[in-house]
């Protein structure tokens, strides 16, 4: 099967001119959960920026064998979506963040848009499950709690279903041990549902024990590249 996501040659410069990595190289398949790990600053979150076309980058990034700007930047970034490590940075309200990411589905994928209202009543009944009362969804990101904040941000990709790739950055670092482990269980089951649009994530997290729990990839990024985690039994 044909990857999802392709990455060759990938290298991010700093505005002074040093490299964050260089000469990244690999794919994302259907089915992958890939763990990226590395120290503090080693640029895990300029990957991730980089495969969502957020950060400058030089190389190749193509989704399913098409570049970015071939499906126009805005619908690349509803296929490949990046969640931030912070939404509390997000303007507005997370019922205007779903409600404008809507506008570019109906526009972009008419065929798998449901409305606003299914999308959003799917979106509030998973984070409803997950401890988030509906009046969460009229408050500005800056005033929510950040694990609030976490959850109702992994919810809106849920309620809209077109994400067929997501990047999470540290999506859980903000929750209690129950909490993330009923978030991590829903991703988990969301990859394996055949109606579900995702169909890989790349996720970012400093715990080894949620990576052991989620992963079936481990990268490791250093200066000069990714090494993958052989995970075959000795
Ligand atoms: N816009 C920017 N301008 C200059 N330097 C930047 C910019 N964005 C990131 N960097 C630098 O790039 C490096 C990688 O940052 P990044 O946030 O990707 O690391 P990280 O591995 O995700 O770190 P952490 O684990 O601490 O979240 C850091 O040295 C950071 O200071």
């Amino acid at each position: 099967m044909a990857p999802l996501v392709t990455v060759r040659s990938l290298s991010c410069i700093r505005p002074e001119g040093d490299p964050i990595f260089v000469n990244v190289n690999f794919d994302v398949n259907e089915g992958d959960i890939i763990i990226v790990q590395a120290r503090s600053g080693a640029g895990k979150t300029t990957l991730l920026k980089c495969l969502a076309h957020l950060s400058l980058y030089h190389g190749v990034i193509e989704f399913k064998g098409q570049p970015p700007k071939n499906y126009g930047v805005p619908s690349y970034r509803t296929h490949v979506q990046y969640i931030p490590q912070r939404p509390s940075l997000l303007p507005g309200t997370p019922r205007d963040l779903i409600e404008t990411l809507c506008t570019f589905h109906a526009r972009l994928v008419p065929e798998r848009f449901a409305g606003d209202s299914l999308h959003l009543h799917r979106a509030m009944d998973l984070a409803e499950r997950w401890g988030i009362a509906r009046e969460l969804w009229d408050r500005p990101w800056s005033s929510l709690s950040g694990g609030e904040a976490q959850r109702l941000s992994l919810a809106i990709p849920y309620g809209l279903n077109c994400a067929e790739v997501l990047l999470l950055d540290e999506p859980t670092s903000a929750l209690d041990p129950a909490s993330s482990a009923v978030v991590e269980r829903a991703l988990v089951e969301e990859i394996k549902d055949a109606d579900s649009a995702l169909k890989a994530i790349v996720w970012i997290t400093h715990s080894e024990e949620q990576a052991a729990r989620v992963g079936t990839r481990f990268l490791h990024l250093t200066p000069a590249g990714v090494q993958e985690e052989s995970t075959d039994e000795p």
